[in-house]
């Protein structure tokens, strides 16, 4: 197993290029967040923003439009009960983030298959939440495009069929390759199970261990995979990585860390983390 370094960062985020526009640097659509989950699909949204996607769009329950555009004016919204507009939406992405508060009942399945429906083998498809659950339960078959799985642990027992106790990495590996996705296995010490290599997160903190915690993951890969879409599993590594180093950063002054904390110091992090290693200082936030 690759143990992760902060490589990865200046390995993915560089500076801009001067010659760009929103549409370089991705679309990207979020799905989920139903009447009692707003919140997982509204801190999803503001790690894609704050992440630096070039256009974020977010197909919610009606009841959260308000609540996403006070915390979030720059992403629009869109009512995931409207199949078609949720499937143009999803057509139009580069990138396709689906489940986080989507809820795993009869609505949250009829919408996750118009979602499948209309993904394409061009996009980046992270799916996370309630939709691995759906998966899982109704057997559905993958849907098109580069597929990113951010399973917790119980999740993956649902997706797999291992039993967490018996989730070792060669068992990993056997049902990543079934799949044939990358599976980003979340827990202290993270593990991504990709096509040629396993690699592991080496820093975290359990101040990490808040709700909403994995809606930010989902979020953050979804805007990471969509702006740096020339190396995307690279670009998920980064997401891993960059999303546990600020929060370790941030536990050094807090007992907890909240998701959208995370979120927030983005992109002051990432303008630390464009430069080569030696010109920015070990304290990612000072
Ligand atoms: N603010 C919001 O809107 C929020 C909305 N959210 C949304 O809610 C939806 C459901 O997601 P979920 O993760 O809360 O529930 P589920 O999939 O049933 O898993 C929990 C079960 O698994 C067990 N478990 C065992 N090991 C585990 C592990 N390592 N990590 C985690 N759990 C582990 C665990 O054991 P227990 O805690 O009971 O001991 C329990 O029995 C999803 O769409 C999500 O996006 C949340 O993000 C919260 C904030
Ligand atoms: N003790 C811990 N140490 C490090 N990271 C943790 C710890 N507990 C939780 N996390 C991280 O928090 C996130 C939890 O994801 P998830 O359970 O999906 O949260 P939620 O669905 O509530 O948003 C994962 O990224 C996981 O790695
Ligand atoms: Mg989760």
């Amino acid at each position: 197993m690759e143990k992760l370094t902060d490589q990865i960062l200046h390995d993915v985020i560089k500076p801009r290029p001067e010659h760009s526009f929103k549409g370089t640097f991705g679309k990207v659509t979020l799905v989920g967040g139903n009447r009692n989950f707003g919140g997982a699909i509204i801190m999803a949204a503001t790690a894609s923003v704050c992440a630096g996607a070039g256009l974020v769009t977010v197909c919610t329950d009606q009841s959260n439009s308000g609540a996403l555009h006070s915390q979030l004016p720059e992403a629009m919204f869109a009512d995931f009960t409207n199949d078609t507009q949720v499937a143009s939406l999803v057509t139009a992405a580069t990138t396709v983030v689906v489940g986080p508060g989507l809820g795993d009942d009869d609505q949250g399945l009829h919408i996750l298959k118009n979602v499948f429906a209309h993904t394409t083998i061009q996009q980046n498809v992270v799916v996370d939440g309630s939709a691995i659950t759906l998966m899982a339960q109704e057997q559905l078959t993958a849907p098109r495009g580069n597929i990113i799985y951010t399973p917790h642990e119980m999740e993956w027992q649902r997706l797999s069929g291992i039993k967490i106790a018996d989730q070792t990495p060669d068992r990993n590996r056997a049902a990543r390759d079934k799949l044939d996705a990358t599976v980003v296995l979340k827990k202290h010490h993270t593990e991504i199970y990709a096509k040629e290599q396993t690699y592991q997160l080496t820093i975290g903190t359990p101040a990490q261990a808040v709700g909403g915690m994995g809606d930010t993951l989902a979020g953050m890969v979804g805007g990471f995979v969509a702006e740096f879409h020339q190396t995307p599993l690279k670009a998920v590594l980064a997401a891993v990585y960059a999303h546990s180093a600020i929060a370790e950063q941030l536990a050094k002054n807090q007992y907890i860390v909240l998701p959208h904390q995370i979120s927030r110091a983005l992109p002051t992090f990432m303008k630390k983390m464009e430069a080569a290693p030696d010109e920015h200082h070990i304290g990612f936030l000072d």
